[in-house]
């Protein structure tokens, strides 16, 4: 037997694993890394998340990415150049992090790489009937096993695109195995780039599990940022806190097919861009509103649309608590509009029940290498067209 396979099989029946989630976001602002420690798989998962630090990536870093982003035309040698660059800079960062904590390599057994998202393309979106579900992530994970000695999971999204889904969102699998609980209905609410929500049902029942994208979470407002301020981000929603929100130009920003379409439903910056702002600012003639009253409307436009997905499920399905995640949850501009439209519903963070929110989408990949190594058994239903699939392609360091 290839002593790779011997390892494998070894660390699948050890009592407890050290797994290393890693996260690059559409936000470009660094690798979340997330070490963790499963015990079980499926339903009897049990995690901790040991270490946790979002390691920001240089301005060089983003430039490079920048140009091949979300971008219908590349140069291609580009896109050639960065899948190996940036696996070799994810593995550095990893190696850094663990040297940072006196935590040899040899320690870890299992490293999960989401990669960097560069395209994504659910049929919806490119709308050529020949062609299927599509998404991309970059990154290779030979380059990361090789550079830290340890087996890699990388390239989730292919199968469940293959098995019938538009490669995301997957952290429905993470939240129904590690998040569930009897005879509470729940929604895990996540607002990156992009905003995303899962529904828990309090029956446990597999088939009533499901998530989707609501739209934008940040995308658009950190692009604006950028280009009017040279800032990565509004910090705490200052500057949207302080404009005054545009009743038209809010109209036409939620005038796109993606928000009419059933659940559940994929995007990404491919459609939620300043370009997709600059068109809607022209058809609401709101070309010389001021950058504060159009984060305001920005962070309403992302507030309202969760809203309006959310609103969809069935009406004795609704929960009255929603955990959040991701860096929105740190935006008061964005979680006050969301509570004021959801007034008896009560606004707690995923860090409540036990996950670090700004950790929680790279605990999503370690879950996911746990199952594609230990579980695998799980059934997470169809509704929504989820298809119960091992995902993570398996790369050895020799
Ligand atoms: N203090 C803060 N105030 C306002 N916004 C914040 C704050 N901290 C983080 N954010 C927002 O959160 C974003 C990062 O969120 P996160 O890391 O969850 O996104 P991501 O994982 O890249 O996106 P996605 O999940 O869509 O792929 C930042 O770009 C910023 O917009
Ligand atoms: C293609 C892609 O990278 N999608 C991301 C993105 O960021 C949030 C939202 O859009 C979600 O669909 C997904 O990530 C999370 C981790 C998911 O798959 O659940």
């Amino acid at each position: 037997m290839n002593s790779n396979i011997q390892r494998l099989y070894e660390i699948a029946q050890k009592p407890s694993r050290k797994i290393i989630g890693l996260m690059a976001g559409t936000s470009l602002d660094g690798l979340d890394i997330a070490l963790c420690t499963y015990q079980g798989s499926g339903l009897q998962t049990k995690v901790t998340v040991d270490e946790f630090e979002t390691i920001p990536f240089s301005e060089e870093v983003k430039n490079e990415i920048r140009k091949i982003f979300a971008k219908k035309e590349i140069e291609f040698e580009q896109l050639c150049l960065l899948n190996p660059w940036i696996g070799n800079l994810h593995a550095e960062m990893i190696n850094a992090f663990l040297q940072k904590r006196n935590i040899p390599n040899t320690e870890i057994d299992l490293i999960a790489s989401h990669g960097q998202t560069v395209f994504h393309a659910p049929k919806i979106q490119h709308a050529k009937a020949n062609f299927p579900n599509a998404t991309l992530q970059i990154g290779d994970g030979d380059h990361i096993a090789v550079k830290t000695g340890i087996i890699t999971l990388s390239d989730f999204r292919q199968k469940h695109c293959a098995a019938g889904g538009e490669g995301a969102p997957l952290a429905v699998y993470g939240d129904y195995l590690i998040f569930s609980e009897k005879n509470k209905n729940r929604i895990l609410l996540n607002m990156g780039g992009i905003s995303n929500f899962t529904f828990l049902s309090g029956d446990l029942d597999s088939e009533k599990v499901f998530a989707t994208d609501t739209g934008t979470g940040n995308t658009i407002m950190d692009a604006l940022m950028q280009r009017e301020y040279g800032l990565p981000y509004d910090e705490d929603g200052a500057k949207a806190s302080a404009g005054t929100v545009n009743k038209s130009l809010l109209e036409a920003l939620k005038d796109h097919p993606f928000f009419t379409k059933e659940l559940p439903k994929t995007t990404g910056p491919e459609v939620f861009n300043l370009a997709y702002l600059a068109n809607a600012q022209k058809t609401s003639n709101t070309q010389s509103e001021t950058t504060e009253n159009i984060l305001a409307t920005l962070s309403l436009f992302t507030a309202e649309t969760i809203a309006d997905a959310i609103k969809q499920l069935p009406s004795g399905d609704h929960p009255n608590e929603v955990f959040m995640s991701g860096g929105g949850m740190h935006n008061p501009a964005i979680v006050n509009k969301l509570k004021a439209l959801f007034p008896k519903t009560t606004f707690l963070k995923t860090d409540d029940i036990g996950i670090n929110g700004d950790a929680k989408e790279a605990v999503l990949f370690a879950t996911l290498a746990n199952e594609a190594i230990v579980g695998g058994h799980t059934d997470f239903g169809k509704r929504g067209g989820v298809p119960s699939v091992t995902m993570g392609k398996i790369s050895f360091p020799n």
